[in-house]
């Protein structure tokens, strides 16, 4: 760990900052094996720069954890139904422990069948999708996840939030370089950038959100003080909101975004709903030249002019923290240090 006094930045390795990510989860009552899933899914979060799930989160989670509105212990009962799709229950736990009981499992019923469904339910996602998916396809496998969250978006042209910001992502293997993973909130805006924004003291773009009149606002505190955010691309994106809806909790048997209540939890922040993940094995379509192909439409997109694909700037992000360690701000750092206590 290198001090930068004169910046106010810490810098920490990825092993570094896994590590102590460890301990403030097992200090807030989460399972040794859990923590560790945890800790590295957070740590790679802000290792690639997806910083409105990195530590920016810690907080949240350790408020999470005290409320009691989560089992940071929770152990996850896989039902294995024998064929393609395998649900499990993880017993108020987060997602990431449900996700890893089952995964071998997924797998092998992946390359049995050709294709996999992992439906979880009773789970808390409170991460980026792309570290579920990303690790699929380095294996050669496509992948899709679909996770709903807590209401705070309308249904477009409606008048009350009734969707999560209820995120897809999707991970395909190319030819001779890294996947190709997108993963995107179907709300104009993730609701961790609204919050960072308002912490920030930032205006968010136009047509992120409204006010809790309905009237169109740049202000994330109005957004987040009773107001919503809109879906992406009207009713294009609205639709997806409540397909993942659809996917993510009614065809898992978990929540609906707006349908648990965690009223009495003071500090609970992490949704309590469920995760589906759908995995196919492109080799048997036959064609044999899957990787080519993904690589070549990629390239085709940059060719015509698009200046850059998903994904790219979190893989620069990556090789930067590789190269020159992971910056966190000296605030940061302390506030880490600080849910040690
Ligand atoms: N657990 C949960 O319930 C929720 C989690 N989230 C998470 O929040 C995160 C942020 O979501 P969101 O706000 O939608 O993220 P962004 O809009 O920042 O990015 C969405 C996707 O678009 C890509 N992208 C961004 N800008 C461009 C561009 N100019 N050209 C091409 N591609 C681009 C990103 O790649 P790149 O990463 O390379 O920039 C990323 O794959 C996600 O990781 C999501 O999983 C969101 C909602 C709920
Ligand atoms: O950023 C977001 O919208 C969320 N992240 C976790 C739950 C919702």
């Amino acid at each position: 760990m290198t001090e930068n006094r004169q910046d106010e930045v810490v810098v920490v390795s990825f092993d570094e900052l896994t590590d102590l990510l460890e301990r403030i989860f097992i200090r807030h009552g989460v399972s040794a094996p859990n923590a560790a899933i945890l800790a590295r899914n957070c740590a790679a979060c802000q290792r690639d720069g997806s910083h409105s799930h990195g530590i920016f989160r810690i907080p949240g989670y350790v408020s999470t954890l005290n409320s009691g509105w989560v089992d940071g212990a929770a152990v996850p009962v896989v039902d294995d139904t024998g064929g393609a799709y395998i649900r499990v229950d993880a017993k108020n736990g987060f997602t990431q422990p449900a996700f890893f009981a089952a995964r071998d499992l997924l797998v092998d019923r992946v390359k049995e069948h050709g294709i996999g469904l992992l439906a979880i339910r009773r789970s808390h996602h409170f991460s980026a999708l792309w570290p579920d998916v990303e690790p699929f396809a380095e294996e050669g496998l496509v992948a899709l996840a679909f996770v709903n969250s807590m209401t705070c978006v309308v249904p477009h042209g409606g008048t009350r939030p009734l969707y999560g910001t209820n995120p897809i992502a999707f991970a395909a293997p190319r030819k001779d370089e890294p996947p190709f993973v997108f993963d995107l909130a179907t709300s104009a805006i993730a609701n961790g950038d609204v919050q960072i924004a308002a912490r920030e003291g930032r205006l968010l773009p136009e047509g992120m959100g409204v006010d809790k009149d309905g009237k169109p606002t740049r202000d994330p505190k109005e957004i987040l003080n009773g107001g919503a955010l809109l879906a992406f691309g009207g009713h294009k994106g609205s639709t997806f909101a409540l397909m993942v809806e659809i996917l993510a909790a009614a065809l898992t048997g978990g929540f609906f975004s707006g349908e648990f209540d965690w009223s009495e939890f003071k500090g609970a922040q992490t949704p309590k709903t469920g995760q589906l993940f759908i995995v196919i094995d492109p080799e048997r379509g036959g064609n044999g030249v899957f990787r080519e192909r993904v690589s070549e439409i990629c390239a085709l997109t940059v060719e015509a002019g698009q200046s850059r694909l998903p994904g790219d700037r979190r893989l620069l992000e990556r090789q930067r923290s590789a190269r020159e360690g992971i910056a966190l701000s000296a605030a940061d750092h302390a506030m880490l240090l600080s849910k040690l206590a």
